[in-house]
């Protein structure tokens, strides 16, 4: 994981750039281009442990995943704000695979369209979190700072883009 392409895109909030709080890799089984808050980003073709990683899943979920976003979180510092997984390549209804290595993290969970965080799972190392069907439409997610964790966590959301 340690030689993937890391890169620390900027986002554009309220006309500034910010880079984003932690570092992300695109990777995939082909090129797959995805848009990200105004930028295309081209998927490096994933190397065969993480190829092995996106079978195991495949099958765990019955969606063939053909791409991954890869998080490294470098502590607690770093963190990733209420979002949902409703790009336009993923299709009306994603199932993404979440997998957690090192340091546990929270993961929270506030509905569509409202403010106040409704639930939390911690992810520890080695855990498979799926969202399923609807989920994206439903509900937001969230990867809030913990200023006590000291350690590394890195993150692969497995997706399958359809177009
Ligand atoms: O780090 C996590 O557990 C969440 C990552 C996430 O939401 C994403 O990559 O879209
Ligand atoms: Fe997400």
């Amino acid at each position: 994981m340690t030689n993937l392409c890391w890169q620390q895109p900027s986002i554009t909030l309220y006309g500034k750039q910010h880079p984003i709080p932690r570092l992300q890799a695109w990777l995939g089984d082909h090129p797959h281009k995805y848009r990200y808050s105004g930028q295309d980003f081209i998927a490096d073709i994933w190397p065969d442990s993480v190829a092995d990683i996106a079978r195991d899943i495949s099958a765990e979920t019955g969606v063939l995943m053909n791409s991954v976003l890869v998080n490294l979180y470098r502590d607690g510092q770093d963190s990733m704000g209420w979002h949902a997984d409703d790009e336009p390549e993923l299709g009306p209804d994603p199932v993404i695979a979440s997998l957690s290595l090192g340091a546990t993290r929270d993961f929270a969970l506030r509905r569509t369209g409202t403010t106040r965080q409704a639930g939390r799972i911690a992810l520890s190392d080695g855990s498979l979190l799926v969202m399923k069907a609807g989920m994206q439409s439903r509900w937001q997610h969230a990867l809030p700072k913990r200023a006590r964790v000291k350690s590394p966590r890195i993150n692969l959301t497995f997706r399958q883009i359809i177009v």
